[in-house]
């Protein structure tokens, strides 16, 4: 804290460089604005300055507002506060925009958020070509509130101003120049002197003094306007049904565009104090935190271990898991070698990771030059070979404990002593598959969720023998291929799935007593999650998800709910959507509707399970569908976190959004759980365990904090010691 400040350097050209320091990423922490504040009434005021210039240190312009601090506005505790408005409309306009003498940005890095809010005041940017320039407030349940809602339409028009803002992208220097954002693209090496030079040029009437906030060129005419803010609210209603910041943001953007941009300005300040308080706001951002704290793992990350150079990478297996975690390597840059048992598979494999690169040429987000160079990173091999340079392996071929445990003997024998042994199991015990080596200290999981070079999580499983070498080594190379990962210990189903599988056992507990399976998806997916519990299993597949429970039910008799419903409907070549029929029927395009066959197959695994019909069940609200579906998950949640495999309970926020897409805007599994409290929770479980039975059973570590009302994320040896 404390440690932000802007500089104040005036050259002999008269001009005054503002430079912004708050490191990693020069937020704008309130200490910062005040600084810049100070700096720029010192700048107005002497006479030997005669233009601004504000960059950023190191290279970057600014991050934007100081995340962190709004937990502090949140409590009500910034002074800000006192004044409405005083930092965007005081200092930022009325201060900045309005001096007298010209403001020039010099944009390295990134300006996002507040950063690009600040550039937006001065009278004309500057910026390198690979900037990245952004508004992303709405990601954080916010909208830009240093006045971006009312000056970068004026900069680059309305339909891409609210493209911008809605969708929280932002565009590189070279774009935001042709956009009229920026107004030259220069080396990092000229920036400086460019911005000086124009700044000057500003004054002297050289080039022209634009104030953004009065800027009318861009804008539709009102009718036009109306016509583009109907079709966004539209847009947005569609696609984020549960959210409401980003339909505040469209009115405040009007407010502005039919009142004019000061109007605009206050509607913009008094509509983001509302929404920093919100809910969605305080997920997301606690999200954001959350999402880059898993690489923070004690006795592991926090022992000066620097990761070791991976130069080569192998992978064995080329089927789906394996040529999409090839297809993450390469796409990270990594010298990736396939290994397959013969040239069909290997041929089949490399096809495999052919063909996920061609999906991204066709999509338009790879060029051919780039897919060409991309695809030779990666060669295929039949035998051992070429393992003697490799610095990881990752094993991925089927679930079959002998063959992994002859694989990682191989691998021992053919690698370097160096190399980190990684197995993508998902479900078989590490501490086994290691069993006949002496490797045990770099055997270490490498859980990719499918398809492995789209999906953003990665579990990394250390077992009580695991480096923390290795460790360190693999939170490197997840983060190079663009991954989230979390560290999790050795259990079965390890966190996302283990936490998960009450998910789809409670949707068959569930309609087996009468619930509507159809109606239980609806209610799930209006609550944010992509699919419902019998969407879900259908996607996966009855085989696969059949081969999981059974892992799940050897390992939790006494919490797991034994069905033959989905049995029932394999048998009669019902295996979910590659069938084209499972809990739903599902057409050419993949669009799936209600089956009313469906009934007799729940009848009769009614009377199987010897359970009868619950009126109650039958007209669930939304609400307790939700609650029955998910407190389930959160028990289980709890029990992962209790026993400690992960390190904290904001690692099982981020394995929920990231590995089930659990919606971020609740925050995750267990922020969502605390918001609505551990008592609340504990009670109603409690009472369905006692109607529906032991599945529903609140564990110990769920009922200990009921009792003494604490939050289920606070960690784990703090509650303790409350004992
Ligand atoms: C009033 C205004 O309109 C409101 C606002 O401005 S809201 C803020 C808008 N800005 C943003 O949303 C940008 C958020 N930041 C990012 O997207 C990314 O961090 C980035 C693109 C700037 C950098 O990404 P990358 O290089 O991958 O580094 P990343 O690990 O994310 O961040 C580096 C560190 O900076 C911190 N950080 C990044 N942006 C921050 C911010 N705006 N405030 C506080 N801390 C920030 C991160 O927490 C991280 O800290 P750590 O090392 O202790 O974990």
């Amino acid at each position: 804290m404390g440690k932000g400040r802007t500089t104040l350097e005036v050259g002999a050209d008269g001009v005054a460089i503002i430079t912004i320091i708050n490191p990693p990423v020069n937020s704008l922490a309130f200490d910062v604005l005040y600084s810049l504040r100070d700096n720029y009434e010192e700048a107005l005021r002497r006479n030997d300055v005669k233009a601004i210039v504000v960059t950023g240190e190191n290279g970057k312009f600014s991050g934007g507002f100081d995340i962190s601090g709004f937990g502090a506005i949140q409590e009500g505790k910034n002074v800000e506060q006192s004044k409405p408005g005083y930092i965007s409309v005081d200092i930022l306009t009325d201060t900045v925009e309005a001096a007298r003498k010209p403001s020039v940005a010099a944009i390295d890095g990134l300006a996002l958020g507040g950063g690009l809010e600040l550039a937006m005041v001065c009278h004309a940017r500057i910026s390198t070509p690979t900037a990245q320039l952004g508004l992303p407030e709405l990601q954080l349940g916010l909208i830009p509130g240093f006045g971006g809602t009312q000056r970068l339409p004026r900069l680059v028009g309305i339909s891409k101003g609210l493209e911008m803002i809605l969708t929280s992208k932002p565009v590189k220097g070279t774009e935001a120049h042709d956009l009229g954002l920026v107004d030259a693209v220069v080396s990092p090496q000229e920036l400086i002197s460019t911005a000086r030079q124009w700044a000057l040029d500003i004054l002297e009437r050289r080039r022209p003094w634009v104030a953004s906030l009065y800027k009318t060129d861009k804008l539709d005419s009102l009718g036009e306007a109306r016509e583009i803010f109907k079709f966004a609210r539209a847009q947005t209603r569609k696609r984020a049904p549960n959210l409401k910041h980003p339909l505040v943001c469209i009115d405040v953007i009007e407010e502005g565009i039919v009142s004019g941009g000061r109007a605009g300005l206050l509607k913009e300040y008094h509509d983001f104090q509302g929404l920093v308080h919100s809910d969605t706001c305080k997920s997301l951002v606690h999200i954001f935190f959350a999402q880059r704290s898993t690489t923070k793992v004690p006795g592991v990350t926090d022992l000066g271990l620097a990761p070791r150079k991976v130069r080569k990478v192998a992978v064995l297996g080329g089927g789906l898991m394996g040529s999409g975690i090839a297809t993450a390597l390469i796409l990270g840059n990594y010298p990736v070698i396939l290994k397959e048992v013969n040239e069909k598979f290997l041929q089949a494999g490399i096809g495999r990771v052919k063909a996920n690169l061609q999906s991204r040429v066709k999509k338009g987000k790879m060029s051919q030059e780039k897919f060409d160079k991309t695809f030779s990173l990666l060669k295929g091999v039949l035998d051992y070979e070429s393992f003697k340079d490799v610095d990881m392996v990752i094993e991925a071929v089927i679930e079959n404990i002998s063959l992994k445990q002859d694989i990682f003997s191989d691998l021992e024998k053919y690698c370097p002593p160096h190399c980190i042994l990684a197995s993508n199991t998902s479900t078989i015990d590490l501490n086994l598959i290691g069993k006949k080596t002496k490797s045990q200290d770099r055997i270490i999981g490498a859980h990719f969720f499918s398809p492995a070079h789209v999906m953003p999580l990665l579990e990394i499983v250390r077992t009580n023998q695991t480096s923390p070498q290795a460790i360190v080594d693999l939170l490197d190379v997840g983060k190079k291929i663009r991954k989230t990962p979390v560290v999790v210990g050795n259990c079965t189903g390890f966190a996302v799935n283990r936490m998960f599988f009450p998910y789809t056992q409670v949707g068959v507990l569930l309609i087996e007593r009468g619930a509507d399976p159809y109606q239980i998806d609806k209610a799930i997916t209006k609550f944010g999650m992509p699919m419902g519990p019998f969407r879900l299993t259908d996607l996966v597949g009855f085989g696969v998800g059949i081969a999981t429970a059974t892992q799940f039910v050897e390992n939790f008799p006494e919490r797991t709910y034994k069905s033959m419903l989905i049995h029932l409907m394999q048998e009669d070549k019902r295996t979910g959507e590659s069938s084209r029929k499972g809990f739903y029927l599902y057409d050419d395009r993949r669009k799936a509707s209600p089956d009313p066959e469906l009934r007799k197959y729940i009848e009769k695994s009614r009377s199987i399970s010897g359970v009868t019909i619950d009126p109650k069940l039958a007209k669930l609200s939304e609400k307790d569908i939700v609650e029955m579906v998910f407190f389930p998950v959160v028990n289980e949640a709890c029990r992962v976190f209790a026993e400690g495999i992960v390190v904290k309970a904001a690692d099982l926020d981020i394995s929920s959004v990231m590995g089930m897409g659990f919606p971020p805007y609740r925050g995750g599994i267990m922020f969502w759980a605390d918001l609505l409290g551990s008592k609340y929770i504990y009670s109603r479980l409690e009472e369905w365990s006692k109607s529906y039975g032991e599945f529903f059973k609140p564990c110990a570590f769920l009922a200990e904090r009921a009792a003494k009302g604490a939050p289920l994320s606070a960690p784990v040896e703090q509650a303790k010691s409350r004992l």
